[in-house]
């Protein structure tokens, strides 16, 4: 199908390569839904949100309570991302996968609460294998789901306060780095701040980042929603559901899952470079070049969102263009 698609943007109204990643982006899309006319309208936003224990250790700018109450402002309609799905027509789907506290029922929000927020990683492993093999299943049953309803692309997003501490330190553990090369502001830290939180990552890792079994280090040190978003790439690879990656804590989770399966790689598109620092490192391991820097760190999917409509258009000048015989455009000289 890559093949075909190569051979449609060569004879396309254009001089060959003009359109240069948009052509790309067509090709791989094409070969990822194996179809002639790829096709990215139906698009189906995740966020799965989760809290963390670390938050113990004072590593965020904001409260653990954020996150919750921002899960009520997903669905109320308030967020950044909700306005963005509302702008893009995209379906949000918002599943909490283990938050503090509970919440009634909110209309647009499943709970799959796995616990009430992962342990702190600084002293304890922040879920059990079981907890860990359930988050990820949380993730598989969304890529389900969005298979069932036809969707054509898929965004994860997340939600978790102190969630940057748990990505980074999966991030350190599975690429064998310092945690001082890979830990930034998350939220807004001061440089202080910043010391501080990577001497937290420092003892998660001391206590259990030997092992770099990929599932030991998503149940010691990841979250619950970090591990459900694993778990929903690789079931979107399964069920040939592109999947457009969000920022930091998305791409650690794709590392995670990659490792997991390497043949997942092929059906990531990585939509932009975070501000947080460490992002490039794991954009560098996935051998992955964003497509868009906008000094984002937002989260919520919300990179990806922005990021959607170029795949949109790739698809559209693919599908749609002239070719120079249709149109009666000379082409040899
Ligand atoms: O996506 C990113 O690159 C990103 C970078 C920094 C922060 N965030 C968001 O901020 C929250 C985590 O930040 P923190 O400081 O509480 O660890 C979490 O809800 C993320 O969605 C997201
Ligand atoms: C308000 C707020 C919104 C967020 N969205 C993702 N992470 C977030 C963190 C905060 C603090």
């Amino acid at each position: 199908m890559a093949e075909r698609a190569r051979a449609r943007q060569a004879v396309l109204t254009k001089p060959p390569g003009s359109l240069g990643r948009l052509e790309r982006l067509a090709i791989t899309l094409s070969a990822q839904q194996q179809r002639e006319q790829p096709d990215v309208d139906a698009v189906r936003i995740v966020i799965f949100a989760g809290d963390h224990g670390v938050c113990a250790e004072n590593i965020s700018a904001f409260p653990q309570a954020v996150t919750a109450q921002m899960v009520a402002n997903f669905a109320a309609g308030g967020a950044a991302i909700s306005v963005l799905a509302r702008h893009l027509g995209a379906d949000l789907e918002v599943i909490n996968t283990g938050t503090v506290t509970a919440q009634p029922l909110l209309p647009g929000v499943l709970d799959e609460r796995i616990g009430a927020g992962t342990a702190n990683i600084a002293q304890a492993p922040a879920m059990t294998r079981t907890q860990c093999e359930a988050a990820l299943e949380i993730g598989v049953r969304a890529a389900a789901r969005a298979a069932q309803a036809g969707i054509g692309l898929f965004v994860g997003g997340e939600m978790g306060i102190g969630n940057t501490t748990s990505a980074t330190a999966v991030a350190s553990a599975l690429l064998d780095s310092d945690p001082a090369a890979l830990t930034g502001p998350g939220t807004g830290l001061s440089p202080t701040g910043v010391m501080h939180k990577t001497e937290v990552i420092r003892r998660a890792l001391q206590r259990h980042g030997q092992d770099k079994d990929p599932l030991h280090v998503l149940a010691s040190l990841g979250g619950f929603e970090i591990n459900a978003l694993a778990g929903a790439l690789l079931g979107c690879a399964q069920h040939r559901i592109p999947v457009l990656v969000d920022g930091f804590i998305v791409s650690v989770a794709a590392l995670a899952a990659c490792r997991l399966q390497p043949a997942l790689r092929d059906w990531l598109h990585f939509a932009h470079r975070s501000g947080e620092p460490g992002h490039s490192a794991v954009l560098g391991a996935l051998d992955a070049d964003p497509l868009l820097e906008l000094d984002m760190r937002l989260g919520e999917g919300s990179g990806a969102a922005i990021a959607v409509p170029l795949l949109q258009a790739a698809c559209r000048l693919h599908n749609q263009m002239a070719s120079f015989d249709s149109a009666g455009v000379s082409h040899d000289s």
